[in-house]
């Protein structure tokens, strides 16, 4: 029997629609095996409301099950990609804690920390999903824009884009993903606390200087155009290798060099196996381009 996440998706991939009764998160196969995520909540900024975090995680999920994707783009519809939680539908469930008289202090804190687990688990899931990811960032991306997009293997900005790591002006330590991956992704500690601590603005220019986008583009359309291309690249590769190699890339982060080192022979135990290897190097040889099965 399929899993929710497969069934939500084959039935809204194939026809190109949305995920979920809120269509608050679209999901296209633009390309052969790359598939198109869109936050699409374009009236609102695409704020984040916990539906639609929910949702996010199911189609994720379903897409890291999906043997025909191979990689994905993650990019807003509209105006911005992301400004962040909904200040007013996002923040209703935890108002709603806050004011449930049933609950004493102890259990409210238990629903807070239920809640914050599913929006964590919503933005691991990109971390966590064997494809993958290139978040196409444009216009704003605020708060939780910032909290999802560290969790993607590739980030890509348009020049128009203004980035903030906005929870201090709204009270809260950002406790979602920003400040959990963000000294991973940025090499410079001092800019990383800098603009953590004051929630100021920055743009594309900066956000490249640092390495929170690896590549800014003039336009959005040019954004998608090579967030496309770049991801038909990575879908034509071996599937085996390049989820491999984001397994391993993923591993190694978190462990030392002797531990990756260690888990990525015993992964390449049964990896190597495959018919990856020898397809490849015969079409090398033979000066031609190798295709592959799905995983
Ligand atoms: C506790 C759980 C863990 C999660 C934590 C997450 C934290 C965060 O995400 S912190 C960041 C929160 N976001 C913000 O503070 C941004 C607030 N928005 C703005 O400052 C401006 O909207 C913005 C500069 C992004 C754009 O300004 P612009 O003039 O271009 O557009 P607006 O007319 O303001 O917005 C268009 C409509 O979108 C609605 N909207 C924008 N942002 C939000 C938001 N965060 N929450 C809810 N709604 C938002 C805005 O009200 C407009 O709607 P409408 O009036 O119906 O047209």
């Amino acid at each position: 029997m399929l899993s929710t996440s497969r069934r939500l998706l084959a039935s809204t991939a194939s026809r190109c629609l949305s995920t979920s009764a809120s269509g608050a998160i679209t999901v296209n196969e633009d390309l052969p095996n790359v598939y198109h995520v869109k936050l699409n909540r374009p009236t609102k900024l695409n704020t984040f409301t916990l539906d639609m975090w929910k949702e996010l995680k199911v189609v994720i999920d379903g897409l890291g099950e999906e043997p025909k994707c191979r990689s994905i783009i993650v990019s807003g519809e509209g105006k911005s990609f992301c400004a962040g939680i909904d200040l007013a539908a996002g923040m209703s469930n935890i108002i709603n804690i806050f004011k449930n008289d049933d609950l004493d202090i102890g259990r409210k804190a238990r629903s807070l920390r239920r809640i914050l687990t599913i929006i964590q688990d919503s933005l691991t899931s990109l971390e966590k999903c064997p494809k993958p990811v290139i978040a196409a960032v444009h216009s704003h991306c605020l708060g939780a824009g910032i909290d999802l997009i560290t969790s993607a293997d590739i980030r890509y900005a348009s020049q128009d884009v203004t980035f903030s790591i906005k929870e201090v002006d709204i009270g809260l330590a950002a406790d979602i993903g920003t400040l959990n991956r963000i000294q991973k992704v940025v090499g410079n500690d001092s800019w990383t606390r800098e603009v953590c601590f004051t929630a100021r603005d920055f743009g594309a220019d900066e956000a490249l200087k640092y390495g929170l986008v690896s590549r800014i583009f003039d336009s959005q359309e040019h954004l998608l155009e090579k967030s496309l291309e770049v991801a038909a690249l990575i879908a034509a590769k071996s599937p085996i290798a390049v989820q491999g190699t984001k397994e391993t890339l993923n591993y190694a982060r978190d462990h030392s060099t002797h531990d990756s080192l260690n888990f990525v022979k015993t992964w390449n135990m049964s990896q190597l196996l495959s018919t990856d290897l020898v397809n490849s190097a015969t079409a090398a040889l033979k000066k031609e381009k190798a295709t592959y099965a799905n995983v």
